[in-house]
């Protein structure tokens, strides 16, 4: 079996409501705390879309995992958002919140963060209200294939990506890693935008009874993975304080990058 295999084998037991509790509740999710990582991966992708430079008609959030709050400033500013994730259990968890079904993870919080990062002074109920009637399809998506969503797209090419924490967690080394993220890539239109959240040193993290491993990045192997095919608008990294760090699993920090997708090599 390739490592690849290997590792979609080990996605097998994933447990999204156990990731969940060990990344979107506090202490890495609480808002009263400023220097709360969540607070600062909201404000990062609030204020690249604020620029007022990304947007149109199609964004795509590569393997949005069992969370939302990755697309809570981007979606705003596209007129469909396509969520997807490689695992069956993390699209039902996907479609259990935008249905509002019992047991649905509640992202008000978040979703009060980004309302009050953004200072529209709007409820945080109408903002979950537009999401969910603006996110068309839960899709699968394979970032290993050269076409990471199969057939559904192409051979349509989308204005912008968001993904967080998803090639580290997914690729065995670095060059694969690198290769995942032409990948999806080549879904993107020249001049588009690319927002990333990763993990910072990072090799393995918990999801239930699930351990996973993830290939450690620093921030230059991070940024380097862009050097073919992209102009960095805006990198930021935060190194998680003693108060962010969690038993389940052994980041460092989180990378944030916005990159833009050359208009021609
Ligand atoms: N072949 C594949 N293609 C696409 N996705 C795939 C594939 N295989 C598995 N997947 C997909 O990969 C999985 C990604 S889940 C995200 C894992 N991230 C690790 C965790 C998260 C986290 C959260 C918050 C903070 N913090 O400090 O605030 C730190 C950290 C660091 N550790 C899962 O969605 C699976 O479905």
């Amino acid at each position: 079996m390739s490592t690849i295999e290997a590792i979609a084998e080990n996605y097998q037991t994933f447990n999204p409501a156990a990731y969940l509790q060990n990344n979107y509740i506090p202490p890495l999710a609480d808002f009263s705390d400023p220097d709360s990582v969540v607070a600062w991966k909201l404000k990062c992708l609030a204020d690249a879309c604020a620029s007022g430079e990304i947007g149109g008609q199609i964004l795509v959030d590569i393997d949005s995992g069992p969370t939302v709050y990755q697309v809570l400033s981007a979606f705003e500013l596209f007129k469909e958002v396509i969520l997807t994730d490689f695992l069956a259990v993390n699209r039902e968890e996907l479609k259990k919140w935008l249905h509002d079904e019992p047991g649905a993870f509640d992202w008000g919080p978040s979703i009060n963060q980004v309302c009050s990062i953004e200072g529209k002074g709007e409820p945080w109920q109408a903002k979950q209200k537009r999401l969910r009637e603006r996110v068309s399809r839960v899709i699968p998506v394979n970032v290993h294939q050269s076409c990471p969503l199969g057939t559904e797209l192409a051979p349509v090419t989308v204005d912008a990506l968001v993904s967080s924490f998803c090639l580290e967690a997914c690729s065995p080394n670095y060059p694969a890693f690198v290769k995942a993220l032409g990948n999806i890539t080549g879904l993107l239109k020249p001049g588009g935008h690319v927002l990333m959240i990763g993990a910072l040193e990072e090799s393995y993290y918990m999801a239930g009874e699930a351990r996973l491993s993830a290939v450690s990045l620093t921030e230059e192997m991070t940024r380097k993975a862009y050097d073919v095919g992209y102009i960095i608008r805006d990198f930021r990294s935060y190194t998680l304080p003693e108060s962010m760090t969690v038993d389940t699993d052994d980041a460092k920090g989180v990378s944030f990058v916005w990159a833009q997708k050359k208009e021609s090599d």
